[in-house]
């Protein structure tokens, strides 16, 4: 069985004129270990998609299993369950909270999962052992991020989700970032799924899922994703 089943999957916002169809019958598969991206332009459904993933959003249609649970069927209770055990979240902007330090940021996860990992082990997992005691606002974009990225894995999520991971950053520190993603799923076979509009990223993955409105374009299997450090961005 796949880690991640998308099951004829259909979502509706609103109703009757307004009734816009966000993901309109969506299949696909994900194994565990793959670094995917979504990609596709704007209003394409990739968000929609996401939501759906991780828990924040359920089906109007269809079936999300991941894990063997049917996500789709859950109640508000089991899905913020789903949401805290299994699911690590990578944003945009980062989102970390100004008043703690870059280990106090990670350390929160300590009360929500009973078991999760050091912070001191994940700064180092992502080169910022020696920046522990800072504030967010005295760390770079990148840094930031891969803080978020060491708090997105302190519970040992199933999956790591990204929407647009590298959206804020300029192009050398994106490219740190996403080299770090791939290394998680090459080295350390975390599953990470992202959600972007550039093209360039899809080159590094192992799968691509390209959507148009609302609809799957196109899979695409990379045989040999490239290493991030060999794109010409
Ligand atoms: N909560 C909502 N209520 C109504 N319509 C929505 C809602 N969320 C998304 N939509 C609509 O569904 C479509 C898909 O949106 P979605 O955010 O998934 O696209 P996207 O590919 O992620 O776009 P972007 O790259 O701009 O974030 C859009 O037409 C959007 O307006």
């Amino acid at each position: 069985m796949s880690l991640v089943e998308f099951q004829d999957v259909v979502k509706t916002y609103g109703t009757g004129e307004g009734k816009q169809i966000a993901v309109n019958h969506v299949d696909f598969t994900i194994e565990k270990g793959e670094f995917v991206v979504i990609l596709g332009q704007s209003g394409a459904g990739k968000s929609t998609v996401l939501n759906m993933l991780g828990g924040m959003d359920v089906p109007t249609q269809g079936k999300v299993i991941i894990d063997g649970m049917e996500v789709s069927a859950m109640n508000d209770k089991q899905l913020s369950n789903y949401r805290a055990k299994t699911i690590g979240f990578v944003f945009q902007f980062y989102n970390l909270l100004p008043s703690l330090t870059a280990y106090e940021n990670i350390a929160l996860t300590k009360n929500i999962v009973k078991d999760a990992l050091e912070p001191t082990e994940l700064l180092k997992a992502v080169g910022l052992e020696e920046h522990k005691d800072k504030f967010p606002s005295q760390m770079s974009g990148g840094e930031q991020q891969r803080v978020s990225i060491a708090r997105a894995l302190a519970k040992n999520p199933r999956i790591v989700l990204g929407d647009e991971p590298t959206g804020a950053l300029d192009s050398e520190t994106g490219i740190t970032v996403l080299e770090l993603l791939q290394d998680l799923c090459k080295k350390k076979h975390h599953t990470v799924i992202i959600v972007t509009h550039n093209a360039d990223i899809a080159k590094c993955a192992d799968k691509v899922i390209r959507m148009k409105n609302g609809k799957i374009r196109e899979i695409i299997h990379n045989e040999h994703p490239l290493p991030v450090r060999e794109v010409n961005w």
